[in-house]
């Protein structure tokens, strides 16, 4: 209960301080303010929904013959590091630091370098609301840094988010040391939108699967397979509001997309348009540099969200992880070939279904090799759910009853209430 407390107040001054949060939050990361408004109140969520199991964490009596009978305990790992991502870079901190307090673990997080600031606010927060010293620590850095965290002998446990090459070196770390890991890595998820839908939805949740974050979300519908019927609609469509984002000064209200988050990233960005259309793509809108009016924001890193067509599953496009504001259109036929299709990928992060036939919805979702499935909707993260990868996406869970799982260890107590029998 006490920790239970000193969350829910970390929470309450999360929300008191929003503005100033996710101010932060764009200026580290670049994305819109609008957007960032969105994450911190997934990441004071994520605090008060850990709050509520705190104080319910439990384990079981179980009754054995003879009036002996054992329980376990959910106890405490330890020391457990949280290894960050730049794309939400204080949400990721709440949604790994929350259920390792509510466990009873204490955390050093490491954020990207690319984005060390917002996470400091929250280490602030949590030492206002009562979290003892030394619960909760940042430690900043880069890879070498990630490294000695990882293979340092006190530490329980890494939960990582980031890409399937580093989660690979994290894993072998870890394995030296028989300590468990959370990846969440990258995806290359589908999005099957079926003729049935309801377009006005299907062309929304497209964008969101598409563009949130500048493109740079891990769990972005970026196969996005559309049934023949109504593929010439849906495309025009998804262009018109495409052309229409308003890109530039992230900070300004009506902004919803900023600059991505540095050089490097953005070339490679636009190296995957070029051999896109190398490859025989067609790009429909976007894909090249934006310069904003604005003469101060000339040299940032802005890019117009692209839509591709003429796409094949072979493509690089089609098959790489792009991380960045590139969808790519799949004409599909039927139900069978576009699950094989979907299907067809290393990564299993997530994947979308728009149908109003809810019994084909569900048929196809239980077929798709994806931890984090939508129907009828796309990139919604309420903290009540699990999410987490299959496949090369990466293992464990963060949020949800199931996480507690992931920062606790289980103890088995044996109670013999008779007398010991002996072999000897
Ligand atoms: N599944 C998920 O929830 C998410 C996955 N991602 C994935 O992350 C990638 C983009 O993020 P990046 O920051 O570029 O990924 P990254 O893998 O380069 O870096 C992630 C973090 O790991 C650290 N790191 C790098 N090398 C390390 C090493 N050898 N040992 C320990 N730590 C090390 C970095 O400093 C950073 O804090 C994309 O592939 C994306 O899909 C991003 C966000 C969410
Ligand atoms: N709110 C979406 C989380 C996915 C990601 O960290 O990329």
């Amino acid at each position: 209960m006490e920790r239970c407390r000193i969350l829910l107040e970390a929470a309450r001054i999360i929300r008191e301080r929003k503005d100033e949060i996710a101010t932060m939050e764009t200026i580290n990361n670049g994305k819109s303010i609008f957007e960032a408004r969105w994450d911190i109140d997934t990441s004071w969520q994520c605090l008060e929904y850990y709050a509520g199991l705190a104080g319910s964490m439990a384990g079981e009596y179980i009754q054995l013959p003879g009036g002996s009978f054992g329980y376990t305990r959910r106890e405490p790992l330890g020391v457990c590091v949280g290894i960050g991502a730049w794309n939400y870079p204080f949400q990721i901190a709440c949604w790994k630091s929350a259920p390792a307090l509510a466990c009873g673990n204490a955390m050093v997080f490491k954020p990207s370098p690319f984005t060390p600031a917002s996470v400091l606010l929250l280490a602030e927060i949590y030492t206002e609301a009562g979290v003892p010293p030394g619960l909760f620590n940042v430690v900043q850095g880069g890879a070498a840094t990630g490294q000695l965290l990882c293979q340092h002998p006190d530490v329980a446990k890494v939960s990582f988010t980031g890409s399937v090459p580093t989660g690979m070196k994290i894993m072998e770390m870890a394995a030296k040391g028989i300590k468990p890991v959370t990846l969440e890595l990258g995806g290359k998820s589908p999005l099957i939108i079926f003729s049935d839908c309801d377009l006005e939805n299907v062309v929304k949740g497209a964008m969101m699967a598409n563009f949130l974050t500048q493109g740079e979300v891990c769990c972005n519908g970026t196969r996005v397979f559309v049934q023949r019927e109504i593929l010439d609609e849906f495309t025009r469509e998804v262009v018109k509001r495409t052309q229409k984002i308003k890109i530039g000064d992230p900070l300004l209200e009506d902004t919803r997309m900023g600059p991505l988050i540095n050089r490097p990233h953005l070339e490679r960005v636009l190296g995957f348009v070029k051999l896109a259309k190398e490859q025989g793509a067609k790009v429909l809108c976007g894909g090249d540099i934006h310069v904003p009016e604005d003469p101060k924001l000339k040299d940032g890193y802005y890019m117009r969200p692209c839509v591709l067509t003429n796409c094949r599953d072979d493509m690089t496009c089609v098959k790489e992880e792009i991380f960045g504001p590139v969808m790519s259109i799949l004409p599909f036929d039927t139900e069978a070939e576009v699950l094989e299709r979907a299907n067809d990928t290393s990564f299993g992060l997530a994947a979308g279904v728009f149908t109003r036939d809810i019994q084909r919805a569900h048929r196809v979702v239980a077929k798709l090799q994806a931890g984090m499935c939508f129907i009828n909707n796309y990139n919604v993260s309420p903290v009540e759910l699990p999410f987490g990868g299959y496949k090369k996406s990466g293992f464990g869970r963060e949020n949800g009853r199931v996480a507690i799982e992931y920062y606790s260890q289980l103890k088995t107590v044996c109670v013999e209430m008779g007398d010991v029998e002996s072999v000897f």
